[in-house]
């Protein structure tokens, strides 16, 4: 299972308390980040994750481009939607892309939780 995890710089923290709290379901998958998030993940919560760029230099566009080749199974990107980004185009791409390869993407803390509890759950069936 191959996860990518994303956070915009106001939603780390909730990434890592996400993450933390499917540690060691998420401790099974292979773990792929934007630069900046994937730092606290392995520092903060321990996980194995595979750091790209930042997202602002193109990390979003390199998990789209694994995305679209068959190498991601779910993206749980936490968006910031008060905050514009410089790098919007990327962002737009990245989840355009989840869906036009009907890739699930939870943009949101709730949508996130949801998501991973269903696929850490069919995972080890
Ligand atoms: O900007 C991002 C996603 O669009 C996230 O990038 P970082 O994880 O490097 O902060």
């Amino acid at each position: 299972m191959n996860i990518a995890l994303i956070a915009h710089d106001r939603k780390k923290d909730d990434m890592v308390a996400l993450a933390s709290g499917f540690a060691t379901a998420l401790s099974s998958c292979t773990l792929m980040a934007t630069g900046t998030t994937g730092g606290r993940l392995r520092n903060e919560v321990g996980l194995s994750v595979e750091c790209l760029l930042s997202g602002p230099l193109g990390g979003d566009l390199q998990i789209g481009a694994r995305l679209a080749e068959g190498g991601v199974d779910a993206v749980i990107f936490l968006r910031d939607p008060m905050t514009p980004q410089p790098h919007e185009p990327d962002i737009n791409a990245l989840v355009r892309a989840c869906d036009v390869h009907n890739i699930p993407c939870a943009t949101n803390v709730s949508s996130a939780r949801l998501l991973l509890t269903q696929l850490l759950r069919d995972h080890e069936d």
